[in-house]
C-alpha cells in the first residue's frame, strides 16, 4: 500500500486551500420527525473532516443529503460553487465519492471488476461503443483496467485482484469499497463508519489509508464512532446532536468541549436554551472514548486498542 506513517494533521486551511462542498442551512424532516436541522458545513480542499455524534444523530441522513440519495426538505449543497443536483450519479460525476456503512459490493465480482464499476462515470464509452467493440473501447477498457489496478495497489488489494469480493476478510471490503469509490476520481470522498468492525490493525491501516487519499490531493469527510480514529486523523470535527451542529473545531478543541463530553455521556448540556433535559446519550464505548482521548495530552494521541461499536448498534439506514 502507497501510504504515509501516521502523523500529525496538516493545518486545516493553507493559503491555496479553496472551499468544495458547502452545505448551507440544510433540513431533512422525514414526516414528523427532522433528522437533520438546520445545518451547515464546508469542507476545504487538503482537509479531513470528521463528522461525529451519537446513534441516531443524523450523520448518516445529512451524508445522504450530500450525495443526493435524499432531496433535503431546506437548504442548498454546493461543490465547488456549484448547486448539486439531488442525483447520485450526477454527484458522482461532479466529484463526490462516497462509501456506505453498510458495505455495498458485488459480491460474485472480482475485486477488480468492483473496481472497475466504479470508473463508469469517467468512461465516456456509451452502449453502442460497448456493443461494437471497436478500437475507442478497447483503448478506453484498458486505461481504465489500468487506472483500477492502480487503485487496487494503492489500497493495498492488489494481489486480490482477481479474488471474488465477497471472499475478502471484512476489512479487505471495506478497503475495496474506498478503492471502488476513489476509481470515480473524486476531489471530495465521503466516508461513512470506514472502521466499523475492524481490529486495531485494520483501524490504524484505514487511518494511513486515508492520510494517504489526502495526500493525494483528496479532501475527506468522514463519519466514525471510534474516537481515536477521529481526533488522530482530522483537521476538524462538527458534532451533530439530535440533528443539530452542536460544536465545529479543531480536534483539540472538540476533543474537550464539555457540551460534547456532556453530549456523549447523555448529561444535560449547558448553555443557552438549557432546558435540564437529558441528552440522548451515545453507547458507553463512544462516551469512554470522548473522555480518554479528552485526557490525552495534545499530538499525544494513544493507538486504537478498541475495535468501534458492534455492527448490531447501528441502524440500517442507507435506504
Ligand atoms: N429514511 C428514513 N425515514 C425515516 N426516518 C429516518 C430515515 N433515515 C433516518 N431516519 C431517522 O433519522 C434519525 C437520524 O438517523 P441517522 O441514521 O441519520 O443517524 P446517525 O447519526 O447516522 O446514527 P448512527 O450513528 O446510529 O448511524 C433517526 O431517528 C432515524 O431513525
Amino acid at each position: 500500500m502507497t501510504t504515509t506513517s501516521t502523523q500529525a494533521p496538516v493545518p486545516a486551511q493553507t493559503p491555496d486551500s479553496v472551499p468544495l462542498l458547502q452545505a448551507s442551512g440544510v433540513i431533512m424532516r422525514f414526516g414528523g420527525l427532522t433528522a437533520v436541522q438546520n445545518v451547515s458545513l464546508t469542507v476545504n480542499s487538503g482537509e479531513i473532516v470528521g463528522l461525529i455524534g451519537p446513534n441516531g444523530a443524523g450523520k448518516t441522513t445529512f451524508f445522504n443529503c450530500l450525495t443526493g440519495l435524499y432531496v433535503p426538505t431546506e437548504g442548498t449543497v454546493s461543490y465547488r460553487g456549484t448547486v448539486l443536483p439531488p442525483k447520485p450519479h450526477l454527484v458522482t460525476k461532479a466529484g463526490l465519492a462516497r462509501t456506505f456503512q453498510n458495505i455495498r459490493l458485488f459480491a460474485n465480482m472480482t475485486v477488480l471488476e468492483n473496481v472497475l464499476v466504479g470508473r463508469h462515470t469517467r468512461t465516456r464509452e456509451g452502449l453502442l461503443s460497448a456493443l461494437i467493440r471497436g478500437p475507442g473501447y478497447h483503448k478506453a477498457e484498458a486505461k481504465s483496467r489500468q487506472r483500477a489496478m492502480e487503485l487496487l495497489e494503492f489500497t493495498g488489494l492488489a494481489e486480490k485482484a482477481e479474488h471474488l469480493a465477497r471472499n475478502l476478510p471484512y476489512g479487505e471490503q471495506r478497503k475495496l469499497e474506498i478503492a471502488r469509490a476513489l476509481a470515480s476520481e473524486p476531489g471530495l470522498l465521503l466516508l461513512d463508519e470506514p472502521t466499523a468492525g475492524m481490529n486495531p490493525q485494520e483501524t490504524r491501516a484505514t487511518e494511513e489509508l486515508v492520510f494517504a487519499i489526502r495526500d493525494q490531493g483528496i479532501a475527506v469527510l468522514v463519519i466514525e464512532h471510534d474516537m481515536r480514529f477521529i481526533f488522530n486523523l482530522c483537521d476538524r470535527v462538527a458534532v451533530l446532536v439530535q440533528g443539530q451542529l452542536l460544536v465545529e473545531g479543531t480536534s483539540e478543541v472538540v476533543q474537550r468541549d464539555e457540551r460534547v463530553i456532556a453530549a456523549y455521556l447523555g448529561e444535560p448540556i449547558a448553555g443557552e436554551g438549557e432546558t435540564g433535559e437529558a441528552q440522548p446519550a451515545a453507547t458507553s464505548a463512544a462516551a469512554s472514548e470522548v473522555a480518554s482521548a479528552a485526557e490525552q495530552p495534545a499530538g499525544e494521541q494513544p493507538a486504537p486498542d478498541e475495535a468501534a461499536p458492534a455492527d448490531d448498534e447501528q441502524q440500517e439506514n442507507d435506504r
